[in-house]
This record gives C-alpha cells, structure tokens and sequence, in this order.
C-alpha cells in the first residue's frame, strides 16, 4: 500500500481484507445499473468494481485524487471509471442526484457522514440498490423492524421505501488500516422504486421519538393539539399507551397522512 496517512477528519479507514473485497464482490446486484461508490480512497474496491461495472466514484480528499488518477489512468480514458472531486452531500445538494441513470451504490462509507448517505441515497430517485459498509450500530437501526430495541426513523423511513433490507454480513476491525473502533457491517438495501416519501414525514419521526421509551402520546402532546390527537388515535384505533419503538412503520404513514390532510 501507498505510504498514505489516513486522515481522521474524512472518516479513511482503508479495506485491506481481500477476502472482503471477493465477498462484497460476489453479493453485488446482479444488474445492468451503473454503480457509484462514494470515496474510493486508495481504490482496492475500486479496482473490482471497475472490472465488471461502469463507475462513478465520489473522493473528497485532494491527495488521493492524485494518486487515483495515476492508478486508474487507463480506466477513466476508457470511460470505465469517472472520477468526481468534490464532497459528496454537496453534489447531492447541487444536482438532486449522483448520476443520471439508474444506479447502484456500492461503497465503504465514511462513518462520520454514513447515515446522511444512506439517507440521500434513499431519496435518490435514481439509486436502486444500496450495498455499503458502515458501522454495525448505524446497519442495525437501517434494518430494524417494530419492536426491535434500535427501531426508530431510520428503520422505519428504510421499510417505508425498500422492499428488502439487511446486514448480508459483519466485518472486524483487523480488516480495516487504521482499524476503527466499533464493528462494521454490510448493509444491503433493495429499494421500491414506486415508493416515496413525504419531506416533511421526517420531521413527524423525530417528534415521534423525542423521548423513545415515553408514551407516543406524550411526544405528539407538544406538537398537536388535544383534540386532533385523540380524534387520530380513534379513527386509527390505537392504544392510548403505545410507546414509540411499538408502531408499525404503515402506521406511522397513515398517522402522518391524517395529520398532513387536517393541516391542509
Ligand atoms: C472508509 S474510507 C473508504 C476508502 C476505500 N473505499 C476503502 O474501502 O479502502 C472513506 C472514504 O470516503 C472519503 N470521504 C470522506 N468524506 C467524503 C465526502 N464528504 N465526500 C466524498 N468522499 C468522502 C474519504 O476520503 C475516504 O476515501
């Protein structure tokens, strides 16, 4: 490996476990999509990725652009790879989406920015499967369903727009240079395309879960009034004393329904 220091402030944690790599490989969509892989690093995945798909990669560090171009001299001439220097949530910011076209996202995230991502990328009308590595913690609220001791808006915005979510496997952090601190995990999202989301549903969640083991009544009370509260618990049916990590994720949707229809 390049004598590269990792920089702590872009979340570099590189995969050095080839036996990683084949894995992560082998699980890719079987598709014709594009892929894009947000911070390619020193390229190791990279390099498969390149093999079998039409890339789009994503690096913010100015030092590793350099040493990318050079590695993949022949690939970017060819149109195989395109190389993007910038910040990633800006790119998302300036153009509403990655790439033109449907695609794939296919990376090893850094883990400061993991959940924005995979949060993005959910809302990405172009992006159809999510396959990244990120903290094991952050996959577990991805892939939490009701009941589950880490459900809460991730798992529930995740089901609302996927038809299929999982942790297809863990990963050390001997398999990492500089390894992090915490487990790693893939995390594979099959997203439903003909699914969307409210923006605003967002921000009905985080009332909802402001104090997670309180009753759910008690979190709406600050933000509804009396009367349209109990009027949704009635025609909805739901048990007064319901506590938040206890609601199915169509509830949710058809409580924020009812609240958005007595707004408008
Ligand atoms: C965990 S490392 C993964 C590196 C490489 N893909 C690997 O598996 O070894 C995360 C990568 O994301 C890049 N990165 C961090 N913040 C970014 C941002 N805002 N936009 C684009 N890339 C970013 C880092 O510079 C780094 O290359």
């Amino acid at each position: 490996m390049e004598k590269v220091k990792a920089k702590k402030k872009y979340g570099q944690n590189f995969l050095i476990d080839s036996s990683i790599l084949g894995k992560i490989i082998q699980s890719m969509p079987n598709n014709s999509n594009d892929i894009v892989e947000i911070g390619p690093g020193l390229g190791d995945l990279t390099k498969y990725l390149v093999k079998y798909k039409d890339t789009t990669a994503y690096e913010v560090d100015t030092d590793l652009i350099g040493i990318l171009e050079s590695k993949f001299k022949e690939q970017i001439e060819q149109g195989k790879l395109k190389l993007i220097h910038t910040d990633v949530l800006e790119a998302w910011d300036k153009q509403g989406t990655l790439k033109d076209g449907k695609y794939d996202m296919i990376a090893n995230l850094p883990y400061y920015i993991a959940t924005n991502i995979i949060l993005r990328a959910l809302e990405d009308n172009n992006c159809e499967h999510i396959m990244v590595m990120i903290q094991k913690e952050v996959a577990l609220k991805f892939t939490s369903k009701v009941n589950d001791k880490e459900y809460s808006s991730l798992g529930i915005i995740s089901e609302l727009l996927s038809s299929e979510s999982r942790i297809l496997f863990d990963v050390p952090p001997e398999s990492f240079d500089p390894p992090p601190k915490v487990m790693s995990s893939i995390l594979y999202i099959k997203k439903d395309m003909s699914k969307s989301i409210d923006k605003e549903f967002k921000k009905f969640l985080k009332s909802c879960f402001t104090q997670p083991r309180k009753k759910l009544s008690k979190n709406l009370s600050s933000v509804f009034d009396k009367q349209t509260l109990s009027s949704i618990y009635e025609e909805l049916e739901i048990d007064s004393n319901i506590r938040p990590h206890e609601v199915s994720s169509s509830l949710y949707s058809q409580m924020y329904t009812k609240v958005k229809n007595g707004r408008d």
